[in-house]
């Protein structure tokens, strides 16, 4: 399998404006510049800094020399844009002695950077070709370690650990997550890194956009309030950071991406609940009748009754529906309603 590059610009800082269709057949897979319009031009500010080698035929060739066709099933768009990988970088504050995780390093584009800013680097892939591939790229220096396991099912704890020795025990140091992830597994990464703010102060990701916009900013009373959004609020402060268009990866997703930071809260700013798994049980049950008001869904917790007094002493309508309530909300629901 060979990756064929035709007509290839040199990188300039406009690069992130270029367009790229690719063409795959089972043999060979091609990448063509086609354009270079401004209509779909990523708003990554230029930096004066160019680092070496630019990550656009950095990644390619990496690929080309593993005869590696992007796995759709494995989330694999690759970043071809240094500038975002760097934004990427200072939006987490990387900086020299950092601890950093990321978690699907593809071919080290980002690892480059990261390492660059003087982090070490504990990176998780789980395709073995491109585990291979990165811990080749990166044999010469101790400050990356790579882990080719799947993320959602490694013992995240205990490589963390041995990667930070007696650190991670005195709990005197906290890592940050810095990844442009598979936007197949997103939910299953945040539900796994928010609860972590005893070991990371920051995650900061890519993510597909909407995913993003979801995440960050959901209004009350829209089907788009979830119970992830009262997850995400109660484990740490989310900000939406930059827009990254779907240009800028290889192959070319069919939706846009953006970076969120999710700073992370320590235990004891979560907010008071006596339990969070009876917390997030109620908040689930809530939810489950999306159509339905509290008194009934609730009713295995309570009797309707108690459900709608309690409402009430929330400051609620007795009639609220989950889509009505913020986290605060909930808290105090539950603390007069839920197990103690
Ligand atoms: C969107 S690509 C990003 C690659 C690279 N970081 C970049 O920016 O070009 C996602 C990467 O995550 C890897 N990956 C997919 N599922 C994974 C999982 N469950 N655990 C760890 N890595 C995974 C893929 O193989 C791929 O290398």
């Amino acid at each position: 399998m060979t990756l064929l590059l035709h007509n290839l610009p040199p990188i300039t800082s406009s690069a992130s404006s270029l367009h790229h269709t690719t063409r795959t057949t089972k043999s060979d897979i091609t990448v063509c510049v086609v354009s270079s319009s401004n209509a779909d031009k990523p708003k990554i500010k230029p930096k004066i800094k160019i680092k070496e080698p630019d990550d656009y035929h950095a990644t390619l060739k990496a690929l080309n020399s593993k005869g590696r066709i992007p796995r759709k099933s494995l989330g694999q768009h690759y970043m071809l844009n240094g500038e975002v990988n760097e934004q990427l970088v200072d939006a987490a504050n990387v900086g020299d002695g950092d601890v950093v995780l990321e978690i699907g390093p593809g071919t080290g584009s980002l690892t480059n950077v990261l390492v660059e800013s003087g982090a070490n680097v504990l990176a998780i892939e789980k395709d073995p070709y491109m585990a291979a591939l990165v811990n080749e790229r990166f044999s010469a220096t101790h400050r990356v370690k790579v882990i080719q396991e799947d993320f959602t099912r490694c013992n995240l704890r205990s490589h963390l650990s041995s990667f930070l020795g007696s650190d991670f025990s005195e709990g005197n140091s906290y890592a940050k997550v810095v990844a442009n992830i598979p936007f197949n597994i997103s939910t299953d990464i945040v539900k796994q890194l928010l609860p972590m703010g005893d070991i990371f102060s920051e995650v900061v990701l890519l993510l597909q956009e909407e995913a993003a916009l979801r995440m960050v900013d959901p209004s009350l009373r829209t089907s788009e309030y979830r119970p992830i959004n009262i997850f995400i609020n109660f484990y740490s402060d989310p900000e939406y950071k930059f827009k990254v268009p779907r240009a800028n990866f290889f192959p070319q997703p069919k939706v846009d991406a953006a970076v969120v930071v999710f700073r992370l809260k320590q235990a004891a700013d979560y907010p008071q609940v006596s339990s969070t798994k009876s917390f997030f049980s109620m908040v689930n049950s809530a939810f489950n009748g999306k159509r339905k008001m509290l008194r009934k869904t609730l009713q295995h917790i309570k009797p309707s009754l108690e459900i709608e007094e309690a409402l009430v002493n929330v400051g609620l309508a007795a009639t609220s529906r989950p889509e009505e309530l913020t986290l605060e909300d909930f808290v105090k629901l539950h603390n007069l309603i839920g197990d103690t």
